[in-house]
C-alpha cells in the first residue's frame, strides 16, 4: 500500500518510526523502494553530493524537477518528497505555488519541503489551501548557511529553543503535515515531537523524533567529512541493498541514531 500523509500520521500515533533517505536518481530510488523506505526525499543536498558544490544555495528549480522526475520512475510505495530550492519560494506565496506546482506536475512529487519558521507560515497555508502537501524544515536550515555562519547546532539556549517551538507550532497551524528537524538538541526535538500532532523527521535531532532521514551518500560512507549525525551503513554489508535495509531496520528498532550521533 502506498505511503500517504494519513499513513505517516498513523505511524506517529502507533509509535512506528518513519524511515527516510534522500535519492536523486532512478537506480537508487529502486533500491530504496525495495528496502521499504517510507519517505524518499529529493533533497537540494544534490548540490553537494551530485554537483560537488559547497552549499545548496546554487541549486535551481529546473535541477530539482529533473532529479525528482528521475526518482519518481523508481518508486511505487514510498512517499516522494522534494525540496523547494533557495529563492524558488521566498519571494511570495504565489512564487512558492508556481514552484511547488512544477515539482508536482513535472517531477511527480507528492509533497514539497521548504525551510523556515513563522515567517513562512502564510506561504505554507497558501500552498496547503490549494492542494499542495507541505513539509517544514527547522533547526539547521542549510539554505541559510551564510546567515547562520556555518553548519552549526540550532536551538541551544532558552531563547533559541522557544523560537524553535513557536516556529514549529506556526508551521503546524498553517497546515504543514510533516516537519524535518535538523541539528537540534535531543531534548528539544523530543519535546517538539511530543507537543506536535504532525510527525517529526530528525537528522541530528536524536532518537525521539517520529522518524529519521540521512543523505544517501552519507549513509553509504561516501562523505569524507561526515557530520556527527552520520553513520556508515555500508560497513559490514555486502551490497547497497543490504546497507539500505540495515538503515531502515536501525531506524525502525530505534538503534539509530545512538547518543554519539546527536547533540545535547
Ligand atoms: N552530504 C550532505 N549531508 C548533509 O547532511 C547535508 C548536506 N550534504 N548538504 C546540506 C546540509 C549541510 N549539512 C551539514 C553539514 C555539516 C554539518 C557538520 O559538520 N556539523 C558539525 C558541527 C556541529 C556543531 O557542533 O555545531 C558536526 O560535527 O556535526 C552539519 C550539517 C546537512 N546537509
Ligand atoms: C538533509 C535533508 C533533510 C535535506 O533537506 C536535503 O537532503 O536536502
Ligand atoms: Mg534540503
Amino acid at each position: 500500500m502506498a505511503v500517504t500523509l494519513d499513513t505517516l500520521r498513523k505511524m506517529k500515533q502507533a509509535g512506528q518510526r518513519i524511515a527516510s533517505l534522500t535519492a536523486y536518481d532512478y537506480s537508487f530510488a529502486r533500491l530504496l523502494e525495495a528496502a521499504a523506505v517510507d519517505v524518499v526525499l529529493v533533497g537540494d543536498s544534490l548540490g553537494n553530493v551530485i554537483q560537488g558544490q559547497a552549499t545548496t544555495v546554487p541549486v535551481t528549480l529546473d535541477e530539482m524537477v529533473y532529479h525528482t522526475r528521475c526518482v519518481a520512475r523508481g518508486l511505487e510505495r514510498a512517499l516522494l518528497l522534494a525540496d523547494l530550492p533557495f529563492m524558488s519560494y521566498q519571494e511570495s506565496p504565489q512564487q512558492a505555488l508556481r514552484s511547488a506546482g512544477r515539482l508536482m506536475k513535472e517531477g511527480l512529487a507528492h509533497m514539497v519541503k521548504l525551510e523556515g519558521g513563522a515567517a513562512m507560515a502564510p506561504t505554507v497555508e497558501f500552498l496547503v489551501e490549494r492542494g499542495v502537501p507541505v513539509c517544514g524544515h527547522l533547526g539547521l536550515t542549510p539554505q541559510s548557511v551564510h546567515q547562520l555562519g556555518g553548519y552549526k547546532v540550532q536551538g541551544r539556549g532558552e531563547a533559541a529553543a522557544q523560537r524553535l517551538r513557536d516556529d514549529a507550532l506556526a508551521l503546524q497551524q498553517a497546515g504543514a503535515a510533516l516537519l524535518v528537524l535538523e541539528a537540534v538538541p535531543r531534548a528539544l526535538a523530543a519535546q517538539l515531537t511530543r507537543d506536535l500532532a504532525i510527525p517529526t523527521i530528525g537528522i541530528g535531532a536524536g532518537v525521539d523524533c517520529d522518524g529519521q532521514v540521512l543523505v544517501l551518500q552519507d549513509a553509504l560512507g561516501m562523505n569524507p567529512t561526515p557530520a556527527r549525525f552520520v553513520r556508515n551503513f555500508l560497513a559490514g554489508h555486502d551490497d547497497l541493498g543490504a546497507a539500505i535495509a540495515a538503515y531502515v531496520q536501525a531506524v525502525k528498532d530505534g538503534s539509530f541514531p545512538a547518543a554519539e550521533h546527536g547533540y545535547d
